[in-house]
This record gives C-alpha cells, structure tokens and sequence, in this order.
C-alpha cells in the first residue's frame, strides 16, 4: 500500500473510531432525553393537581401565585433541558455526518509531544469525558489552523502565549462517515477545499465557511480588541461570511455571558435576511437578531407616519428623472444626508428650550381635557437647565395627575350612570362578588355602594385608554414640531435651494409621509424631544452589513442610538450604490468614525477568475481586486436588436443551463425594468418577480432590480439591458457593478448595438462579445 493510501486507512479508522463514541454517547443522551420528555409530559398534565389552589384569604390568593409560579418554573426549567438535550442530539448527528474537516499537529516549545488536534463545530470528549475527539473551530488552539501553515506558530490563551511548531496540517472533507478527500496542505488552506466549496452551484441560503476560513478572515472572526472594527472587502470577499462566522465566534467565547439577543445584525433586504438565516443553526447556534434598518427605524416612528423604503428612494431617482420636483428633491436628499444637517437639527432643538415644541390636547368625550396651550406653558414653566427628555417626564407626571383629579370628577356625571345600565350581567356580578369581600371588611352593603364601585369601573376603563396614551407621550406633537422646522424657522446657515427644499418636506409631511432621506432625521429629532428607547442598552454586538449604504447622518443617529456597543461595519465602497444621496460613507478611510481598526479583503471568492479580471476595470474605488483561481468561461456580451429581446434572453437562459447551472438572476437596473422582462419572459419560462416585499426564493430563474440583489449571489447573472442608454451615468458604475459581480459562474450582458461605457472600459480580451 503508499504511504498515502496507508494515511488514509489510518484516518478512516479514526473516523470510524469517532462515529462510534458519538454513537455511544447519543444512546445515553437518548434515554436522558425520553426520559426528560416523559417527565415534561407529566408535568404538563398534572399541572393544576400540583398546585394549591384557595383563593378565599389574600393569604391563600398569595400562596396560590407562589404556588402556580414554582409550577410554571419547574416545567420551563425541565422544558429548557429538554431542549439543551435535544439540540445537543442534534449536534451529533451532524457530527456522525462529518465529524471534523481538520487537523494539525503541533509540538508545543516546553512540551516536546506531539499532539494531534482535530477541528470541527463542535468540541468532542470520548465516551470517559477524558480526551478530545475533535476541538471547537473557536477553540483557542484550533486558530493555529487558520492562521500558520507548518512550521513556527504561536497561538493565544487566557493564561499567555502558547508556541511551537506545526509538522502536519491536514484536511479532510467527510461525508456520511466516509473520508471522501484528504489534503495535506503549505502555505494557505488549501486550494483543493477552498476550490470545491466555490465550485458548487449556489444555494438559495448560505452555507458556513469553517472548513475553509482564510488567515485574513479569520482576523475579522476572532478580533475582540476593537470597539469599532470596520471591514473594506472587495465584492465576494466573503464580508458577510465572516461576520457570521464572527457572531458564532463571539457567542462561544462569551458563551456565559453574550445571549442571541444582545447581538443585532443590520442587513440590507428582507431577501438577504433569509439568505443568511442558516449559518448560525448550521453551527449549532441560535439566529440573533436580524433586520434591516428600516425595519428598525419603522418599529420607533410613530404617529401613523409611513415611511419610504430606501428601495422606493432609489426607484424614484431612477425613475423619476425629468419632474419637476426631481431636483429639489436630489439636493435635499443630499443635504439631509450629511451631518450638517444633524447640526443643523441640533441648532433647531436648542431653540426649542425656549419656544416652540407643538402639543396635542388631551381630549376626552369631545371635550378638552387639558388643552396643548396648557401643557406647553407647563413644559416651559421648567427649569431650563433640565434636559428637555427629562423636562417630558415631569410633563408626563403632572398629566397623569391631572388626569386623576379629573378622572374623580367625572364619576358623578350623567353619562357614567348610562354606561352602568348598559354594563352586562357579568359586571354586575363582579361588582357583588367584590362587594361581598369589601363588605367583610367594612361593613358597607347598599345600592349606592354598587353604584359608586360601577360608576368608578366605568371611569376607570374609559381614562386607560387615555393614559396609555399619555405614556407614551402621544400629546407632544413630534411631527408638527418637526415641520415647523421647515415651515417656521430660519436657519444661520443653508445650503442652496433651501426655500425649496423645505415647501417640498413640509408637503410630504402633510401627508404624514416620511422620505427615506427624512426617516433618520425624524427620528433624531424625535429623540432629542423625548429620548431614545433604552431598550437598546441591551445590545452588546451591532454588525452592519452592505455598510458602504448608511449616510453619514444615518451612521451618527446608529452610535447615538448604541453609545456602549461594539459594532463591525462590513462592506464594499465599490458597491455604494446609494452614492447620489450621500458621498461619505462609513467605508471611506478617516471619514467621521474616530477611533477604529480598519480591515481590508481585497481577494474575491465568489465569482470566477475571467469574471474578477473583467468586473475590476469598472470598479470605481482604488482597491485592489484579487480573483480566487476558478477558471470559467469569459463574460458575454450579446448585442442583440430590441425586438428580439425576449428570443435572446431565452437563448442565453438554455445555454447557461446546458452547463448545469441552475439559479439564474436577471437583474436589472430598477423594479420597473424587472417588471417589464417578467411580463416579457412569464408566458415562455417558470420565473419569479423578486420585489422588496419578497422573503425568500428558490432555486430557478429569477428577475429582481439590482438593490434587492444585494449582499447575494446566483449561479449566473444575466443583464437584459446593458447598453449605453441604460448605464451612462458616473452614479451607474456602482449600480453596474454590484450587478455583475453577483454572478459566481456565468455572466452575460445584453445590449444594444452600444455597450455601457463601463464594459468599454476593460480590455477587449476580457469578454466574448457576439
Ligand atoms: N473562506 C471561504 N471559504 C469558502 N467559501 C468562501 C470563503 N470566503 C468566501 N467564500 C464564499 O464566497 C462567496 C462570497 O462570500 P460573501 O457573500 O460572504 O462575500 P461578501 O464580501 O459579503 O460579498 P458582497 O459584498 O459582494 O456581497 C460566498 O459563496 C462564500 O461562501
């Protein structure tokens, strides 16, 4: 036998060594876990006989909460191992499948004894708890694999620095229990994984990338120092990747105490959402939380104000060219955009100490019951120095107490009464049933005590509804203040067109209308009234995705809103497709971010190398490209005549699928473009409309607007429309760019008779054209 086919067998062994103490362990698991169901079972029947109930003293309706409370803990308790257990059943299953893709020896400097670790998800003991199977990729000691290749390695622990030598670094791809391929690898995780993992068709959710993590990724996995850690990767650079594998990261090391809910991710669409939805389950961790910023902003405006998706922003700029109102509304996007202008919000606030914020009255039946003119001269009867959150609390106090006295007065009015005779049967008898133990007490036992009990539960049930919405501060009259902004007030500095600016927001407020470029800004505002929500303290990690897209007002509001957080912003200034609203962006080297740790990926995985080498001609930034060696076919270029449109692009979706690839996007540039080759195309082929509101896809032929494309990636990427007439201007390349650099097999281009000046731009001999 070779020495190759002798490591195998030996591997194999191992393999099957490891799968067999899995198997043990799983069997005592399983009987654990039968057992821990029955229980819960039973304990979820016998429930009530379990627990004491009397309810005729306090003494006894207090026994009998504390009662019915140690119940419910006792079941949740047994319900959470349950589900610890059977998690944990399911971990060995994955790792019956593909116990670990790595190993490494290593001789440690004091030591002189060659250990030989192996890396998987998850850490495994053998069946005594003695020896490790496999260690956790997260593990400290398995960086090694990621970060050296054999030879001199240093790794860190808690207790110090740990070095040595590694002589072996293997990998292996296992499936079904069988070492299907075995690497011994130099200097990089070797081409051999990495190659297979890219050549594979594209899935419609992503796949983790443990196997493979490479050493310039793994910086971004494993970074703890930063507070602000900000990734420039080129398109496909595997951003996203890493910062999920850097969430899985995060959550082992801090396991104790890092939940899934102090972590939120910002991502760019609904679609993108669900693309990365399994990477976290996939290594045996809980989703956190996902959403994308207008999600969020949405959560917290309030006042029945509907607010522009940025989808929607960027269809009307690229649509709406030629309006009359077109301009204007650039300008002031692009103002609104910067932090000018949240000085400019801040300048606006600080004269609100003295006059000027818009209250609601407070009304009840028809009737005001304090009137906003009342409530203003309360807010500024205040000492000024108070900050004016603090100021709306007392306010808020005052109301409710107002509101009491009020509350009390009312009882004796005729319309309670008439509301008591309309009151059902069953409110009647609870009024006795109450009654009944009052009187145990105080003696009372008349008509007019039941009146009085009925006449205040009326009132009582009315006012709630009234100081509910009191607390939530419902009679400041954010919008109204916000406008008067635009209508009432005169700024010391402005930029250009000003005047204009401010009659088209003050219209769209009207409308109770919020733009997108107006949504941060609202909400800013809004906070300086009445403060921020504090239940955002309680998260520890933000990961901003697609981060090149955040205004720099927008970024300023995300650290106002998350001052203890620490956040990774990933992204590509090449893909900064929102680059008429706002040229600053968080990407841009020493822009506004103050202290921070810059990364940068610049070599691309996804797509292959004749795609790289055509895309990175048309990149707008500086950055250097580097393609991943995956050889396929040049990028096409087929001018076809319009009329044809439709022949020709079916003809390009069955010769791309002659090759075997199966998820096909035909991106455009706006949702308009999309909607017309979906009703062009939807008579000859199965395909799917992709729009904002859509949350997942499956595999097959798709057409979506290249926003919505974002972040994701298909087998090939077809674009109907790349003429000159389409993409022409500078504020296109972006846009033209993220859309070819979606592809990972297969790009073609349609045009007419003149190409975009974009694909100009690269050499001949980088594309076929036919
Ligand atoms: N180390 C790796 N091992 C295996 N696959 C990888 C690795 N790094 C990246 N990839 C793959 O490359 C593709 C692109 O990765 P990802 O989407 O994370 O890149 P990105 O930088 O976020 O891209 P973009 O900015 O263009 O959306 C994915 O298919 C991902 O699985």
């Amino acid at each position: 036998m070779s020495n190759e086919a002798d490591n195998l067998s030996v591997e194999q062994q191992r393999v099957d060594h490891v799968i067999k103490e899995i198997s043990k362990k799983e069997e005592k698991l399983y009987s654990r876990a039968t057992g821990l169901k029955e229980n819960v079972i039973e304990l979820r029947k016998k429930f009530w006989e379990d627990v004491t109930i009397n309810l005729d003293e306090p003494d006894d309706v207090i026994e009998t909460e504390a009662s019915i409370k140690q119940q419910a803990e006792l079941l949740s308790e047994r319900e959470s191992v349950h589900g610890k257990v059977g998690e944990e059943l399911k971990t060995f299953e994955k790792l019956k499948n593909s116990p670990y893709f790595g190993r490494i020896d290593f001789v440690e400097d004091t030591a002189k004894e060659n250990d030989q670790l192996y890396i998987g998800i998850k850490s495994l003991m053998d069946y005594e708890e003695e020896n490790f199977l496999i260690y956790d990729w997260r593990a400290p000691i398995s960086s090694l694999y990621y970060d050296y290749s054999p030879g001199k390695a240093i790794y860190e622990t808690i207790e110090g620095k740990i070095t040595g030598e590694i002589t072996l670094k293997r990998q292996f791809i296992i499936r079904e229990g069988l070492i299907k391929g075995m690497f011994d690898t130099g200097v990089t995780i070797g081409d051999h994984l990495l190659q297979q993992a890219l050549g594979h068709n594209a899935s419609t959710t992503m796949k983790s990338i443990v196997a493979t993590i490479q050493k310039e990724q793994n910086k971004i996995i494993r970074n703890e120092r930063s507070d602000l850690l900000v990734v420039q990767g080129v398109a496909g650079s595997g951003k996203t990747s890493a910062a999920l594998q850097r969430i899985a990261y995060l959550m082992y090391r801090y396991r104790e105490e890092l939940h899934a809910d102090n972590v939120v991710l910002f991502s760019p669409n609904p679609l993108f959402t669900s693309y990365i939805s399994n990477v976290l389950p996939e290594l045996g961790e809980t989703n956190i939380r996902q959403e994308t910023f207008l999600d969020y902003l949405e959560k917290s405006v309030g006042d029945n104000l509907s607010v522009e998706s940025p989808f929607k922003q960027m269809e009307y700029v690229l649509t709406e060219n030629g309006s009359d109102t077109y301009a204007i509304r650039m300008k002031g996007m692009h103002y609104k955009s910067s932090l000018d202008f949240k000085d400019m919000i801040d300048e606006f606030s600080t004269q609100l100490i003295n006059d000027g914020i818009q209250f609601r009255n407070i009304t009840f039946r028809k009737n005001i019951l304090i009137s906003k003119e009342q409530i203003s001269d309360y807010f500024y009867s205040l000492e000024k120095e108070i900050a004016t959150p603090n100021k709306m609390e007392l306010v808020l106090k005052w109301i409710l107490k107002e509101i009491r006295t009020i509350q009390k007065e009312e009882k004796n009015k005729d319309w309670v009464m008439d509301q008591v005779e309309l009151l059902d049967k069953e409110a009647y008898l609870k009024a006795q049933y109450e009654l009944q133990r009052q009187d145990e007490k105080t003696g009372f036992d008349d008509a007019s005590v039941e009146e009085e009990y009925l006449r205040s539960q009326v009132v009582k049930k009315y006012f709630s509804s009234i100081k509910k919405r009191v607390k939530r501060f419902e009679f400041v009259h954010v919008l109204a203040t916000y406008r008067r902004f635009f209508t009432d007030w005169n700024p010391q500095t402005t930029p250009e067109y000003w005047k204009e600016i401010c009659d088209q927001t003050a219209s769209d407020l009207s409308r109770k209308y919020l733009t997108w470029e107006d949504a941060t800004p609202y909400l800013y505002f809004k906070g300086t009234l009445l403060g921020d929500d504090r239940a955002d303290r309680s998260v520890r990690h933000l990961i901003i995705d697609e981060a090149q897209d955040y205004s720099a007002f927008q970024f300023a509001y995300i650290q106002h809103l998350f001052p203890y957080t620490r956040m990774t912003l990933l992204g590509d200034v090449n893909q900064a497709i929102y680059t008429y609203a706002t040229e600053e962006n968080p990407l841009i080297p020493e822009t506004f971010l103050g202290n921070h740790e810059r990364i940068t990926l610049s070599k691309s995985y996804r797509s292959t190398k004749q795609i790289v080498e055509f895309t990175k001609y048309f990149a707008p930034g500086e950055e250097v490209i580097e393609p991943f060696n995956r050889e396929g076919s040049k990028p096409r270029i087929r001018r076809n005549n319009k009329e044809d449109l439709a022949a020709e692009l079916i003809d390009s979706i069955q010769s791309i699928r002659e090759k075997g690839l199966q998820t096909i996007a035909i991106i455009c540039k706006t949702l308009q473009e999309s909607e017309t080759i979906y009703n062009l195309l939807q008579d000859e082929v199965t395909i799917d409309l992709i729009n904002e509101e859509t949350y997942s896809y499956q595999q097959g032929l798709l057409v979506l607007p290249i926003y919505l494309a974002k972040g994701i990636e298909f087998d090939a990427v077809i674009i109907p429309d790349a003429s000159k007439q389409a993409y022409f201007m500078e504020s296109d390349r972006t846009l033209f760019y993220t859309a070819c650099t979606r592809a990972m097999h297969e790009l073609v281009m349609v045009s007419g008779k003149e190409p975009c000046t974009f694909i100009e731009e690269a050499p001949k001999d980088t594309y076929e054209m036919n």
